[in-house]
């Protein structure tokens, strides 16, 4: 039997408060961000979830919910891998901008196709912009092909399937259950694959934050169901506002 597979999606971030475009930029979590994170924590505990192994990206938003989620399930001995390939789909030169502004300048549909289209990239970061990650230490050890200057989420899929396939298949396959904590668009590249869901689906589907979902998967690790931990209407509530963030505040 394989192990069982959790995604959460970071809890709230200062950026997303502002409703900015984050990409790659290193915003820590809000206070509610680090209750949803608790929150999160509780349930998987309330539901007696025990995880061997943890996988996070290289961003503080997503390695502190891990931190207060293995807290809360007094699990803070766990081995934790961070990589670059679970970071945030790189939002180029969107990164820093008002979502709501920037739909007044550019458009919803245009805003939608950025936020959304399966291949459609935001525009990119020139490669002498000091927000470019070849600056950045952290992504030294990465080849220069490797560093984006934006992505869709297909190119977003490219570089997080060789790490499913490298690291986390193998985990599940020996039965050994995984927590992924991570964001909202590199998780939906994970969701579209696993669920073998169409381009056209998946520009529909929104994770709001701190909601743990449990995959149940078959030996194939093809997923028998997926299942949001807590209550389904504010799930659905939360899920919907992600989808509403470019209509600015009413
Ligand atoms: O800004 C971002 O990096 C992401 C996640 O917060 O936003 P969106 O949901 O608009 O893709």
């Amino acid at each position: 039997m394989p192990g069982k597979l959790v995604l959460v999606r970071h809890g709230q971030s200062t950026w997303n408060l502002e409703n900015l475009f984050t990409g790659w930029v290193d915003v820590d979590l809000t206070d509610q961000g680090r209750g949803e994170a608790r929150e999160a924590g509780r349930l998987l505990k309330a539901e007696g979830f025990e995880f061997d192994l943890v996988f996070t990206s290289v961003l503080k938003r997503a390695i502190r919910t891990m931190w207060i989620i293995l807290d809360e399930m007094d699990l803070m001995w766990l081995p934790v891998e961070r990589s670059w390939r679970l970071n945030e789909r790189h939002y180029g030169a969107l990164q820093g901008l008002n979502k709501a502004q920037t739909v007044e300048k550019h458009g919803a549909d245009q805003v939608k196709i950025w936020r959304r289209s399966y291949d459609i990239p935001p525009p990119a970061l020139t490669l002498d912009d000091k927000r470019h990650p070849r600056f950045e230490r952290r992504y030294a050890s990465l080849k220069p092909e490797e560093l984006p200057a934006t992505e869709s989420l297909k190119t977003t899929l490219d570089r997080v399937l060789p790490y499913w396939n490298t690291r986390l298949a193998p985990e599940l396959k020996a039965g050994r259950n995984v927590l992924v904590v991570a964001h909202g668009n590199s998780l939906r590249a994970l969701v579209k694959m696993l669920d073998n869901m169409s381009n056209e689906e998946i520009i529909e589907f929104n994770i709001p934050t701190g909601v743990p979902i449990h995959y149940e998967l078959d030996n194939n690790l093809k997923p028998v169901s997926r299942r949001f931990l807590g209550d389904p209407e504010a799930i659905k509530a939360a899920a919907e506002a992600v989808a509403r963030q470019t209509e600015g505040k009413k």
